[in-house]
């Protein structure tokens, strides 16, 4: 199976490396040989730390000889599978979608792993309606368990056979559901930090205790604002801006102070300040 990835940031890197773990020969796309460059750094140290944990069979060598990466488009016209991971912006996506119908085999299958924009309105941009659905990895891909299926209006039940059939071969459980806006893990995860944001706005308290009670009080592996930064806050911002016009109520709406730092380009661990500061 020839699978593409389309972007080499956090999730797309992720993607690829499992895919490769897997077997899979890889192609992965990004606009500029420099996010390429960062993109396949970052896997690197990832099959590292695996491999010294003894988890990964292959050295990471064997497992990145199968990737190639490239900035031409062209290069997925064989592929069996695309899987998109590009910034969370439709009207991106949906141009990338329009290219991208035109140049994969028409046999190939084409995914989103957007966490929220209507996957319908994608694959109608695609041409093929039919052989395309939502493939929706979680951060960090390489431990993760789930993979959030999502079937658009069209996708046909052969394509969510292929798409189910390729999460279990790269050691995930998919879990299905349909096309509303966030799908399931969004729309239960993402206004649960937006109000935790809302919470330091207001001084409910300060970050720590914020983070300190859900997980201490919880049991969730991150506290919200560390989730939040982890995740990314412009993604967060994003995705709460199509709850908000999606669903059409005002519970959803984004935290102000969500907006300002995302305006201010405090995006979390990838421009290396949110709430907390990275190194
Ligand atoms: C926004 C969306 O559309 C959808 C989403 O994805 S929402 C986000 C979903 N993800 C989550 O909610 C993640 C919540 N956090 C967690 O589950 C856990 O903190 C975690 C799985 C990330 C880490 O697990 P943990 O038990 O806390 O252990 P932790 O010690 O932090 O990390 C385990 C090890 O994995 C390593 N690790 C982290 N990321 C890694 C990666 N990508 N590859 C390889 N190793 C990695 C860590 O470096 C660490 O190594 P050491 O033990 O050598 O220090
Ligand atoms: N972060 C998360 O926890 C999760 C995110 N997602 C989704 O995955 C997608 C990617 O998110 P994430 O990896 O965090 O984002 P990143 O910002 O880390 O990566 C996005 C990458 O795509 C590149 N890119 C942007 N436009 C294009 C384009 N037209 N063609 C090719 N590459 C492009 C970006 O380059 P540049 O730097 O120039 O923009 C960047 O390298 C989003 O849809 C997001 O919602 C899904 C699950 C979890």
């Amino acid at each position: 199976m020839l699978f593409g990835v389309i972007g080499a940031g956090q999730m797309g890197g992720g993607i690829a490396q499992v895919a490769a773990q897997s077997g899979f020969d890889v192609v992965v796309q990004d606009v500029r040989q420099e996010f390429l460059d960062r993109g396949r750094a970052n896997i690197g140290k990832s099959l590292a730390k695996l491999h010294e944990k003894g988890r990964l069979a292959e050295t990471p060598e064997v497992v990145l000889g199968r990737m190639r990466f490239t900035t031409a488009l062209e290069d997925f016209a064989g592929c069996d599978l695309v899987v998109e991971a590009i910034v969370e912006q439709e009207a991106v996506k949906t141009e990338l979608f329009r290219s991208l119908g035109c140049i994969v085999k028409p046999e190939g299958v084409l995914a989103s792993n957007t966490s929220s924009i209507p996957i319908t309105a994608l694959a109608t941009s695609s041409g093929r309606p039919e052989r395309f659905i939502g493939m929706h990895f979680m951060n960090p891909v390489p431990l993760m368990g789930l993979v959030e299926v999502i079937r658009g209006y069209r996708t046909s039940d052969e394509t969510a056979r292929f798409v189910m059939d390729t999460a279990e071969q790269m050691g995930k459980t998919p879990l299905t559901c349909n096309d509303f806006p966030g799908f399931v893990s969004n729309r239960i995860l993402m206004p649960m930090l937006n109000e935790a944001i809302q919470c330091v706005m207001e001084g409910v308290a300060d970050k720590e205790a914020i983070d300190g009670i859900m997980r201490l009080g919880m049991n969730h592996p991150m506290g919200p604002l560390t989730l939040a930064d982890f995740i990314g806050l412009d993604t967060c911002l994003s995705i709460m801006e199509v709850l908000h016009q999606g669903l059409g109520d005002d519970k959803y709406r984004p935290s102000p102070l969500l907006r300002k730092m995302v305006q201010a380009g405090l995006l979390g661990r990838k421009s290396g300040e949110g709430f907390y500061r990275y190194d």
